[in-house]
Parts: structure tokens; C-alpha cells; sequence
């Protein structure tokens, strides 16, 4: 697929990547919860533990598509950090002029990639809140827009979810299928995933399934970015004044249904030979992806046990030291798709994704996050979210990391509980 370059859309008058944007943020006393000042219909929502960013309406919308989407991406917001006019008052991870991104999973997908800044931000981070406000200098708005206020939630509404693209069947016979091409030597491990669709009532107000998420699964990264909902647990970078660091994931076990079988479950997680397999080809793929960009990296000496409402997750911490200028996208760049949504090696992993399962991922498994004016950051993997389309359409996916050992009905079910999460909260 040929790059169609950046498409301006929304915003300012017409918005490129040189648009000069004014930025604003001062200090508020708190707000209180942030969604409520969200928009209703959609939401731009970054959230964890009760800190996090939202954003309202938008300043300047960038749209990317192809291989070079991340590249063209991190050329366009160096071009629009370095003609900003910032004043930031407060200072801290998140304030100042920011733009809230999520990109496509696969080079050839039909989802554009985007790159929305508000119009305004709200946000909270170590006892101290703050509003920034945003506009373009040429052409647009010629004062800032006005404060936001809090407005309470539409209706409850719930989505059945139904199976979509590669339906449980289909994906055994998939995983089936992965585990041959294994054993032949073809690659090591493939991230094999399947859809759920559903449709939203009309007018439904998003914030209430971004709320959900983040009151159920608040050590996650609750994030809704251009439709794109979901509560990911999986740090892809994060880059904060020089220090770079990430949580990798890979190895999944539901939770048992009482105290002694969630240990037993834990515990056998935590010792299988299979999961630590799987969880071993993520972790060197993410070091050997971020070590050229730090002058220290350092990893948890041993994977360690996440607990979620749902399940457990074998993890590993990167802790670093960025060693070149990157910014939190140019890391981004380097790292997706990690090993723990594509396998290993990644190209012929990459190549048997779109071979077995046949459907367009769109942003699903692929970055989600923030970007700072300085280039510093916080991004995850889109796990665990739906995307909402025109029209009220949703698409969910989960997967699963395919390896010599897998048996398709174990990876089925291990799809349904990644699943829960969303399916919960949405249905
Ligand atoms: C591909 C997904 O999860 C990845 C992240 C954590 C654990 C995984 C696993 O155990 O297979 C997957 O690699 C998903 O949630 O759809």
C-alpha cells in the first residue's frame, strides 16, 4: 500500500503539520473525575489510577497511512512542537501541548492512523490539576475555547457482542494450523487473534464504557483515542525527561475461582515452560528494539505474575536510560509489533498473521498513547478495546501467542477471558 501522506481534516482551517498551534495550561483547583468533561460521542481518554489526561473537541487532526505511518507520523509532530507557542504553567508528564495517537496494527490496514490534539486538556497527576487550552495561530480560532464544564452521563446502554471475523472454530483450525507451520520451523510464535462485533445504540454516550473499564480494571491504561476504547495493560514505552521504560507481556492464566485455586493457578503460570517460552520471545524482542536508542537497559531478572480481575499475565519491566533523542514515537517506530501481538522472528510471523487469520486488525494490537511537545510520552498496546465505527459499529479483538506447545482449545479459551474485559463492560 502506497503512503498517502498526511490528510487534514477537522480543526483549524486547514491543518498540517505546519500549523502553528498556541498552547496554554495553567493550574485549576481539581476537577474531580475527568471523564464527565469529556465529549459524549467521543472521547479522548487517557487514564490510570485515577491520574490521566482527557481532551476535548480538537485543535488539529493529522491522519497517516501505510509503512511509513509511525515515520511520518514523529517528522509531523517535530514540525508541529518546534512552531508551537507554549505556555505550561505546571509542567508535569501530560501538560502542555500534547497530541492523544493510536495507529493501525498492520502497514496495509484500511484504518488510518491519527494524530488528534485537542482543543482542550484536563488533567491530574500527583495532587496537581491543570487545563490547557489550544488553537491555532493562523487561520483559526482567534481566542482560546472556553473552560470546559462536567456533564453528566447519557443513558446506560449495553452492546451485544456476537462473533465476527474467524469465529472459534475457524480459529482453532487457525492455531492448529500455527502450531504445523512451528513444528515445519516456518517461525517460533504467532499472535493469533478473533473478532466480536456488535452495534451501539444511537447517540450512546462512550464515557460511560471508558468509565466502566477504568473503575473495573484501574491499574490498566483506560484509553479511548478516535473511537479506539479499551483498557490495555501492556506499557509499549514510556518516556519520561530521559528515563525510558516499558512492561512486557506475554503467558496468560485465568484466575481461579477461590483463594488456593488462584495461587495453584499463579503458581503454574509462573513455572510453565510454555508461557516463559512465549513471555522469553516478547521480552528479547522489545530489548533488542530499545537498546540501540539507550545507554542503559535494564530487565527485571525474572518474569514476574500480574494479576487482573480476569486473569493473570506473566511480566517483565525495561527500565533505561534513552540514549539518543528519540522521542516516545520514534521508540514507538522501533518497537511495534512486538513479539507480544506478532511472534517471532516478526516479519514471518507478521506474514502468517495476515495468512491465517485473514481479517484487518485495524488498531488493534497496534500503539496507543500521548506525545508531549518534548517528545516524551506514554503508549500501550491496544489490547483488550473496541473500536467504534460510523454508525455505531463495533469491533473487538482478542489473541492469543501461538507457540510449539499450543493446544487450540487451551488458546480459544484464553482468547474468551482476554475478552472479558470489554465484553463486561460493554454488554
Ligand atoms: C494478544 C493479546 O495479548 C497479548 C498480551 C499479553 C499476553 C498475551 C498472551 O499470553 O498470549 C498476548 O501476547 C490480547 O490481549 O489480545
Amino acid at each position: 500500500m502506497t503512503f498517502t501522506g498526511p490528510i487534514a481534516t477537522a480543526g483549524a482551517a486547514h491543518p498540517t503539520a505546519r500549523t502553528r498551534l498556541h498552547v496554554e495550561t495553567r493550574g485549576v483547583v481539581d476537577p474531580g473525575a475527568l471523564l464527565p468533561l469529556a465529549d459524549a460521542t467521543s472521547p479522548l481518554a487517557w487514564l490510570r489510577e485515577g491520574e490521566g489526561i482527557v481532551g476535548i473537541g480538537e485543535a488539529l487532526r493529522l491522519e497517516f497511512r501505510g509503512p511509513s505511518r509511525f515515520a511520518d507520523a514523529a517528522d509531523a509532530w517535530r514540525s508541529i512542537a518546534d512552531l508551537a507557542e507554549v505556555a505550561d504553567a505546571v509542567d508535569v508528564p501530560g501538560s502542555g501541548l500534547v497530541a492523544f495517537a493510536s495507529f493501525a496494527f498492520a502497514d496495509d490496514s484500511a484504518s488510518p492512523s491519527a494524530l488528534v490534539v485537542p482543543a482542550i486538556v484536563a488533567g491530574r497527576r500527583g495532587g496537581r490539576a491543570w487545563i490547557t487550552r489550544i488553537r491555532p495561530i493562523d487561520g483559526g480560532a482567534a481566542s482560546l475555547p472556553p473552560l470546559p464544564h462536567p456533564t453528566a452521563f447519557g443513558a446506560p446502554w449495553r452492546v451485544k457482542l456476537r462473533d465476527g471475523a474467524l469465529p472459534p472454530s475457524e480459529y482453532e483450525a487457525a492455531v492448529a494450523e500455527a502450531v504445523g507451520r512451528i513444528e515445519g520451523g516456518e517461525f517460533e510464535k504467532v499472535v493469533l487473534a478473533r473478532e466480536l462485533r456488535g452495534r451501539m445504540p444511537r447517540g450512546a454516550d462512550v464515557r460511560r464504557l471508558v468509565s466502566r473499564l477504568s473503575t473495573e480494571y484501574p491499574e490498566t491504561w483506560t484509553f479511548a483515542v478516535d473511537g479506539l476504547v479499551g483498557a490495555s495493560p501492556e506499557t509499549l514505552v514510556r518516556v519520561d525527561r530521559g528515563g525510558v521504560s516499558a512492561r512486557v507481556l506475554a503467558g496468560t492464566a485465568s484466575r481461579g475461582v477461590d483463594t488456593d485455586g488462584d495461587h495453584d493457578a499463579e503458581l503454574r503460570l509462573a513455572t510453565s515452560t510454555k508461557d516463559r517460552d512465549e513471555h522469553a520471545f516478547a521480552v528479547r524482542s522489545a530489548i533488542e528494539t530499545l537498546r540501540p536508542h539507550t545507554s542503559r537497559l535494564e530487565a527485571s531478572a525474572e518474569p514476574f505474575t500480574v494479576r487482573l480481575p480476569n486473569l493473570w499475565h506473566l511480566a517483565t519491566d525495561l527500565d533505561g536510560t534513552l540514549g539518543d533523542g528519540s522521542t516516545s514515537l520514534d521508540l514507538v517506530a522501533a518497537m511495534h509489533p512486538t513479539a507480544a501481538v506478532a511472534g517471532s522472528p516478526t516479519d514471518v510471523a507478521t506474514a502468517a498473521i495476515a495468512d491465517l487469520e485473514r481479517f484487518d486488525r485495524g488498531r488493534y494490537a497496534g500503539p496507543v498513547g500521548w506525545i508531549g511537545a518534548d517528545g516524551d510520552g506514554e503508549w500501550a498496546i491496544a489490547l483488550r478495546c473496541a473500536q467504534i465505527g460510523p454508525g455505531g459499529t463495533v469491533r473487538a479483538h482478542a489473541g492469543a501467542g501461538i507457540v510449539r506447545d499450543s493446544v487450540p482449545g487451551e488458546e480459544l479459551a484464553e482468547s474468551t477471558i482476554k475478552f472479558q474485559a470489554i465484553v463486561d463492560a460493554i454488554g
